[in-house]
């Protein structure tokens, strides 16, 4: 196990025996194109049972498509994908898979509260939509996970935008997945907000979930990740260890424009693979 200089609270990527487990994502040969772009092309990517995967690389290099191709947000023309070792277009256990979008700058239209958010999480696995104790629990579990149990109330318009990820994290981890997908969840979040989704993704893990994260860089979850897969122009270039911490930026030619900066402002390079 590395020593990361960070205390020790649930399992570390090295402590998980890698094993025969069961592979949960499956994409083989899988080519994708967003209008006329090819974005994937020939992408195999397996993530296996209890596994925490890192998707790495440049803006553009085609890391959020690959993860809307393994919810079915965007088709595959050619290749095959498989969820829990079935066919995807056979797959129905949708409850099973928590999905966080790449978080959006954009103010929701409708002042929902934070109650409200992270119950909608929990409504997959409710018996025709009615609550019972356990899925309040899980709710209020969740909101406990990501420190916001006492703004249950709150209209997620009042939050920062840390805190409305942590909302959206929460909303993911209440349906208790086996499969959590994330893209770019520590995008835009403050460094307090970073280290209670870091612990609340390490709780996840504890219990045994599999994890695909898109990242553009390791940051504190760094610990956790047991191996890093790298695209580039919607190419597999790298599959295998992570890049030490401050080994992506590292290496050559690397320059990363973060996406989420302010439009008016100069982008921030963070120097990411490319
Ligand atoms: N709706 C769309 N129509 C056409 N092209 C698109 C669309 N969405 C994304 N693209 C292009 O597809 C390519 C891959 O985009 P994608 O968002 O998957 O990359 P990414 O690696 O997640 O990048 P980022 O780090 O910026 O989020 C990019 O060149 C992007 O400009």
């Amino acid at each position: 196990m590395k020593d990361t200089g960070q205390p020790v609270i649930a399992p570390q990527a090295g402590d998980r025996p890698a094993g025969d487990r069961s592979a949960v994502i499956e994409l083989r040969g899988a080519t994708a194109s967003l209008g006329s772009r090819p974005v994937l092309r020939s992408v195999d990517l397996t993530v296996r049972s209890g596994e925490v995967v890192a998707l790495l690389g440049a803006n553009g290099s085609g890391k959020s498509t690959a993860v809307r191709s393994v919810i079915g947000q965007v088709p595959l023309t050619s290749g095959d994908l498989a969820l829990f070792g079935t066919p995807f277009r056979r797959f129905k256990d949708w409850a099973r898979v928590g999905y966080v979008p790449q978080r959006t700058t954009a103010a929701g239209g409708v002042p929902a509260t934070v109650r409200e958010v992270v119950t909608a999480g929990r409504l997959a696995r409710t018996k025709l939509g009615l609550l019972r104790k356990a899925d309040r629990a899980a709710v209020h579990h969740a909101l406990e996970l990501v420190g916001m149990a006492d703004r249950v109330k709150d209209s997620v318009n009042a939050l920062s935008g840390g805190q409305h990820q942590r909302v959206l994290i929460a909303r993911a981890l209440a349906g208790e997945p086996d499969l959590l997908i994330m893209d770019e969840p520590m995008a835009g979040v403050d460094l307090a907000s970073q280290e209670v989704l870091a612990s609340a993704l390490r709780e996840q893990v504890g219990r045994g979930a599999t994890v695909l994260l898109v990242l553009h860089e390791l940051g504190p979850l760094e610990p956790l990740i047991d191996r890093a897969v790298v695209l580039r122009d919607g190419c597999v270039v790298h599959d295998g260890p992570p890049p030490e911490a401050v080994g992506q930026h590292a290496l050559p030619g690397h320059d990363h424009v973060h996406p989420h900066a302010d439009a008016a402002a100069e982008p921030l390079r963070t120097g990411l693979l490319s």
